[in-house]
């Protein structure tokens, strides 16, 4: 947008001696933009952040210039290229030529085969490859974002995406503070996988990771795989354990009161790795953990950081609304021990 902040005289605490957000006496029109893109070294383009930002703060967001549903869709495989062809070509030729001319400027890695096209037509599928996003209500159709395609990869990024169904719009959020000038890193992988694994899935893309998790030393990249693959465990270990009964046998009230010290373990890992996508999905385990043990007031805890994480992301989604329905439920629980408890003493 056009629009802007003006922040008329420079703050100082020893001239005022009131607290920064009293003296601050400025004007904003809208919000001004907090990314630019420009030259990354060794990357290409990037996308810099234009101030310093806090995790939750929105760094852009944009509609799809180009959106399609691939036929037999898979979520975590290649997509099948020949046949969405098609439904490029007549996607792209719809559209403006200055549309047209912005698609053609975003960075296409090509394959042997691919090299010496001329045709624009031609470029289309080099570019997707290189820049789309999956996206849609179900997951199950691609999106191209000519500002958001400017945002490098990492494997510890400092960003994250959602696709909102509701405003027809993929936004990009800070995970984490991100200095001013600082490039804003997305992941075009998923990243609970390790070194290898992950550099295969970014062979399409036509580069070698050189982001924290994958350029350390020996030790500290066999560490960080040794975490993600403990993680993507843990995480399936949890799921057939992820229910509201609450265990009546001796030995399975032990065994929950284990497995919920062990999910603080996995929520410690998570954080540990950086991995801040999956912060939320870590912290609702925790929640779970401490209810089958009737560790009320633990359990809301761990379901309000869970809930505002996704709230932050998607106010609408089945997540968000699954974390505060279960906090209400946990509070109420909580309440009802604790007005039990003073019965008992008084
Ligand atoms: C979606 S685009 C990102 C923007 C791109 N740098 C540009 O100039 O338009 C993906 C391409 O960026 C480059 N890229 C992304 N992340 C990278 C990284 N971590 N290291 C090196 N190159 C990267 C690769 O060429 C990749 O094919």
């Amino acid at each position: 947008s056009s629009s802007k902040c003006i922040l008329p005289i420079s703050y100082s605490s020893q001239i005022y001696e009131v607290p920064a957000w009293l003296s601050l006496n400025y004007s904003c029109t809208g919000s001004a933009q907090l990314w630019e893109a420009r030259p990354s070294p060794g990357k290409g383009m990037g996308v810099f952040a234009t101030r310093a930002l806090e995790p939750g703060d929105i760094i852009l967001e944009e509609p799809p210039i180009i959106k399609i549903i691939p036929p037999d869709f898979r979520d975590g495989a290649a997509y099948p290229l020949s046949s969405i062809d098609m439904l490029l070509n007549s996607a792209f030729d719809a559209l403006s030529e200055e549309k047209q001319a912005e698609v053609m400027s975003l960075h296409a890695h090509l394959t042997p085969g691919e090299e010496n096209k001329e045709s624009a037509n031609r470029m289309l599928i080099p570019i997707f490859r290189s820049n789309a996003y999956i996206v849609g209500k179900t997951n199950t159709e691609l999106g191209l974002f000519p500002k958001g395609a400017r945002i490098n990869h990492s494997c510890r990024p400092n960003s994250s995406q959602v696709w909102i169904d509701k405003i027809g719009k993929r936004v990009v959020r800070a995970v984490r503070h991100i200095e001013e000038g600082e490039e804003v890193f997305a992941t075009y992988i998923p990243l609970l996988r390790d070194h290898k694994a992950r550099q295969q899935r970014l062979d399409q893309y036509g580069f070698k990771c050189t982001c924290s998790a994958c350029t350390h030393d020996r030790a500290t990249q066999a560490a960080s795989d040794r975490r993600r693959d403990d993680i993507r465990k843990a995480f399936a270990d949890f799921e057939p354990q992820l229910t509201l009964t609450v265990p009546q046998s001796i030995a399975g009230r032990k065994r929950a009161e284990k497995n919920a010290a062990a999910s603080e373990d996995l929520a410690r890992l998570v954080e540990e790795e950086g991995l801040a996508d999956y912060y939320a999905q870590a912290y609702r385990i925790v929640a779970l953990s401490y209810a089958r043990i009737e560790k009320w007031e633990a359990a809301t805890r761990w379901a309000h950081k869970s809930y505002e994480l996704n709230l932050a992301a998607d106010e609408d989604a089945p997540n968000t609304l699954e974390m505060r329905a279960l906090t209400e439920h946990f509070i109420q629980n909580w309440n009802t021990d604790l007005y039990n408890k003073s019965n008992q003493h008084g």
